[in-house]
C-alpha cells in the first residue's frame, strides 16, 4: 500500500512526499427528482506544500462543489482526491473526524460561521487544541494571535471585533493544530477592498511562517493580485491558469509578470480560451502543426476556403486567392500570433 492509499497516516501529514492536494478526473454528479447535474465533470489540479492558490470562476461552476470534497463534507461521484497523502474516497467516520481535526482547516465566508460567539479571541484559538489535547495550549494561542496581527483583540469576542479581526482570528483557530492544508471559502467576501487586503496578507503570512497549503474559493477576481497562482474552473474542470513572479530590469527595478496557462489533462485535451476561438473563427476541427519548441494552431481551412467551381480541379486544391498544391502548408505568418502556444516556462 502506497501512502496515497492510506488515509491518516499520521497525525500531521506533513510528510507524505507527494503534491499538498491532487484531485485527478474528478467528477461528482448531483441527482435531485430524477435530474442529474454534472458539477464536475473530470476535474484536475495539483497544488504543491505550502502554495498559496486561488481558485476563481463564475457562479456554478463548481468551486463549492470541489471545497466540499478537499474538506470531506462531501464524496466525489468518481476520480480521485488526495489531500496532504489522504485518499478522500476511501475515509471511515472516524478517518474523516480525524482529517478534518489534523489535516485541513476551512475559514468560510461568513464570520459568523467560523467563531464561537460566547467565546473570547483567545479561546476560540484554544478549542481546537484542547479537543486534540495538544500541550502548550498558551503559548501556541499567545503565537498565532501575534502571527495574524491581532493579539490586541485576544479577550475580546466576535462581536467586539472588527470583520477582518474576526476572519483574521478565525484563521488562527483554524490553523491551531497545525494542519497541512487550509481552505477558504469566499474568506474575504464580507469584508470591504481594504480589510480583504489585511486578511489576504494574514493568509500569505501565516502559509510563509506555519508552511500551510493555503487554497482559497472566490468570486472576486481581485485576490488573484495577491497569490502567485491563479487556477479558473469553468463547467466543472479547471480551464486556466495565471503564475505570477517578479522579474528585475536592467535599471534593476522590479516588475510583476503575470502568464496565462491553458490547463492540459493527462489525455492531452485541452480547452483553448474563448477569446482565440472567436477570433480566429475556430470551430468543429483546427489543423495542428508540431515544431521543436510549440505547437501551431490553425483554423480549418477547407471550411473557411470559398467555393469556386470554375478553377476547381482534380488533385488539387482552391484558396480564394490562387491554386495550391494538397501538400502546401500554411505558414505562421497565415495566422494570428494568438494562435501559437508555447510551452510552459519554469516559473522562477
Ligand atoms: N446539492 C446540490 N444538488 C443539486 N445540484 C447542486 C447541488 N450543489 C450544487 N449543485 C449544482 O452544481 C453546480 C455547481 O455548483 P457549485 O455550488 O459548486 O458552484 P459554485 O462555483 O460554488 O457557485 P457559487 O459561486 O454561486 O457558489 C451548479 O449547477 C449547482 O446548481
Amino acid at each position: 500500500m502506497t501512502t496515497t492509499d492510506t488515509p491518516l497516516a499520521g497525525v500531521t501529514s506533513r510528510d507524505h512526499g507527494g503534491p499538498d492536494i491532487l484531485c485527478e478526473d474528478l467528477v461528482r454528479i448531483y441527482s435531485t427528482e430524477g435530474v442529474e447535474i454534472q458539477a464536475l465533470q473530470g476535474l484536475n489540479l495539483r497544488v504543491e506544500p505550502g502554495d498559496v492558490v486561488a481558485l476563481v470562476g463564475a457562479s456554478g461552476s463548481g468551486k463549492s462543489t470541489l471545497l466540499n470534497i478537499l474538506s470531506g463534507l462531501d464524496k466525489p461521484t468518481g476520480g480521485r482526491a488526495t489531500v496532504a497523502g489522504v485518499n478522500l474516497g476511501s475515509m471511515s467516520r472516524t478517518q474523516r473526524v480525524r482529517y478534518q481535526r489534523h489535516t485541513v482547516g476551512f475559514v468560510w465566508q461568513q464570520t459568523s460561521r467560523n467563531l464561537m460567539p460566547f467565546l473570547t479571541a483567545a479561546e476560540n484559538v484554544a478549542l481546537p487544541l484542547l479537543i486534540s489535547n495538544a500541550r502548550e495550549r498558551r503559548e501556541r494561542v499567545g503565537e498565532l494571535l501575534e502571527l495574524l496581527g491581532v493579539a490586541d483583540v485576544r479577550d475580546r469576542r466576535p462581536a467586539e471585533m472588527s470583520g477582518g479581526q474576526q476572519q483574521r482570528v478565525a484563521i488562527a483557530t483554524a490553523v491551531a493544530n497545525n494542519p497541512a492544508v487550509l481552505l477558504a471559502d469566499e474568506p474575504t467576501g464580507e469584508l470591504d477592498d481594504a480589510m480583504s487586503e489585511i486578511v489576504l496578507d494574514a493568509m500569505r503570512e501565516a502559509s510563509e511562517q506555519l508552511g500551510v497549503t493555503v487554497l482559497i474559493v472566490t468570486h472576486d477576481p481581485t485576490i488573484a493580485d495577491h497569490v502567485r497562482r491563479t487556477v479558473q474552473i469553468r463547467d466543472g474542470r479547471t480551464s486556466t491558469e495565471v503564475l505570477r513572479h517578479t522579474e528585475v530590469d536592467e535599471h534593476g527595478v522590479e516588475h510583476l509578470v503575470a502568464e496565462e496557462y491553458t490547463v492540459i489533462d493527462r489525455a492531452g485535451r485541452m480547452q483553448l480560451p474563448s477569446g482565440y476561438v472567436t477570433e480566429l473563427g475556430l470551430r468543429d476541427r483546427v489543423r495542428l502543426e508540431l515544431e521543436p519548441d510549440h505547437v501551431g494552431v490553425w483554423p480549418d481551412a477547407e471550411r473557411n476556403r470559398p467555393v469556386d467551381p470554375e478553377h476547381h480541379e482534380a488533385g488539387s486544391e482552391t484558396t480564394g486567392t490562387g491554386t495550391r498544391d494538397p501538400g502546401d502548408r500554411h505558414t505562421a505568418e497565415d495566422a494570428d500570433p494568438n494562435a501559437v502556444f508555447r510551452p510552459a516556462k519554469e516559473d522562477s
